[in-house]
């Protein structure tokens, strides 16, 4: 049995759909279908999530949601009408986001049910489709499916008791089509996971239902080693262990979602991305251990911006016991969660996503690190980027950090901060945003050019 996770570039529009239709029937194990909400129809197009999170910001701030609600309603509209549906499902789209908008009980988490109806109705929309060419298809909401989530709004987390619920679905005829990105709290509250979280219902089905693999179909041919958006036809890498993809995914291979390997990799399910465009090539694999050589220790490199240093000195803070600790529960007091905190002897520095550091929470928290732990020096240090190498042979190869070194010296760019994880698969390097993809460029030259 396979699950097979479709994201929002493959079914951003009703001729996708139909592809998306053929592959699920070219494959009789395919059997567990999960859907992500329609994605982007052209570059300047806008996901349909996106859309209607600006419809739950404008309803919360008591404007006109009309404009909005019609583009949301249209989309589907559009894609009906070229799939020869009936138009109810329109009409029933339309009223599912009038309920969702009136509905008081849901006040503290409505953006989570606004912005599960993509998943939701494309679910519905697949599974007439599949009816209408008298296949046996189901949709299946995922409260009925079993995935019980915590109370989080967005950034909910499965709970292991989903598991033995989701199992039972291996009795269901049919194909099932599962709307992903949601799940319920054990109260019936609708609660989201994290945004890119398709591929988290993909991973849990394909755990719960101990599927043989899990595909996850995108818009590329396989995950390249470095993003296809700053390098130019990148090398493709067929296989990836779950943590070498875990780490990449993390640091900026938005191609497959971080959290989403997690249920796969407790579960042992192989995991394959391929191309909707594309079904017939093989895609990368990513499983528990390589079953070929790999084509050398960098396996990956991944990148992302948005990053900040918070840097503190103090005159042997080595000597201090807890000072760590103080710093970090500082963090804690002000709601800021932090990345990484590589530390020196009487300095350490404590790397922070920039969504999650406001510049307005910026002077209570340095002034109560100043007065509180008594340093020498706390600074901010804005608009930085993470560059990671990722290979499970690294550790035990000479050179990759020379190599690394070099390659940011010939791209000109100076390296703010080096970090080893005591993950043993990467390597951590702080930039300049503005020199990301020039740094990426001359990494890629050096690692997988030569
Ligand atoms: N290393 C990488 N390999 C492949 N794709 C990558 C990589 N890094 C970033 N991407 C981007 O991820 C995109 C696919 O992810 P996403 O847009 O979330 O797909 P979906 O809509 O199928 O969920 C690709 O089109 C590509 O631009
Ligand atoms: N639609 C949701 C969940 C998701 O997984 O989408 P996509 O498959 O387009 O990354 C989002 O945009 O976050």
């Amino acid at each position: 049995m396979k699950v097979a996770k479709f994201g929002g570039s493959s079914v951003a529009d009703a001729s996708m759909i139909q592809k998306v239709a053929q592959i699920i029937l070219d494959d009789k194990d395919r059997k567990f279908i999960i859907v992500s909400a329609p994605g982007k129809r052209n570059d300047s197009d806008i996901k349909v999530t996106d859309l209607l999170v600006e419809l739950g910001e404008k309803h919360a701030a008591n404007e006109s949601v009309d404009t909005i609600k019609a583009k949301i309603v249209e989309r589907f509209q559009t894609m009906i009408h070229n799939l020869s549906l009936s138009s109810a499902i329109v009409d029933d789209i339309s009223e599912s986001i009038d309920q969702v908008l009136m509905n008081p009980s849901i006040k503290d988490h409505r953006l989570d049910s606004l912005k599960a109806m993509g998943e939701d109705s494309l679910a519905k929309i697949l599974s007439a489709y599949l009816q209408s060419l008298g296949e046996e298809a189901t949709y299946i909401n995922p409260r009925d499916a079993g995935i019980i989530v915590s109370d989080e709004p967005g950034n909910a987390q499965v709970l292991d008791e989903s598991y033995e619920k989701i199992y039972r679905l291996r009795e269901h005829k049919g194909i099932m089509i599962i709307p992903g990105f949601f799940g319920f709290t054990k109260d019936q509250k609708l609660m989201t996971f994290p945004r890119g979280g398709s591929d988290i219902t993909g991973a849990i089905i394909a755990a719960g239902v101990k599927a043989d693999l899990y595909e996850n179909f995108t818009d590329v041919d396989s995950v390249y080693c470095v993003n296809p958006n700053i390098v130019e036809n990148p090398k493709e890498i067929s296989e990836l262990t779950y943590k070498e993809m875990r780490e990449l995914s993390y640091a900026g291979f938005s191609v497959f979602q971080d959290e989403a390997l997690i249920p796969a990799f407790k579960a042992k399910i192989p995991v394959c991305i391929k191309n909707t465009h594309n079904p017939d090539k093989e895609g990368t694999m990513i499983v528990s251990e390589r079953t070929e050589p790999s084509s050398g220790t960098v396996v990956g490199i991944a990148s992302d911006r948005g990053f900040l240093s918070l840097y503190v000195s103090k005159y042997l803070m080595n000597r201090e016991i807890g000072f760590g600790k103080n710093l970090l529960q500082i963090l804690v007091d002000e709601g800021i969660s932090f990345e990484h905190a590589p530390s020196g002897i009487d300095d350490m520095s404590v790397i922070i996503r920039e969504e999650n550091f406001p510049k307005a929470k910026e002077e209570k928290v340095m002034k109560r690190i100043q007065e509180e732990l008594e340093v020498d020096m706390v600074t901010v240090e804005r608009d930085l980027a993470m560059i990671m190498l990722v290979g499970e042979g690294m550790n035990s190869t000479y050179g990759v950090a020379s190599q690394s070194t070099q390659a940011f010296a010939n791209a000109g760019v100076n390296i703010e901060m080096i970090n080893q994880g005591s993950s043993e698969v990467s390597v951590m390097f702080g930039i300049k945003e503005e020199r990301l993809e020039e740094s990426v460029q001359s990494l890629y030259q050096v690692f997988f050019e030569k």
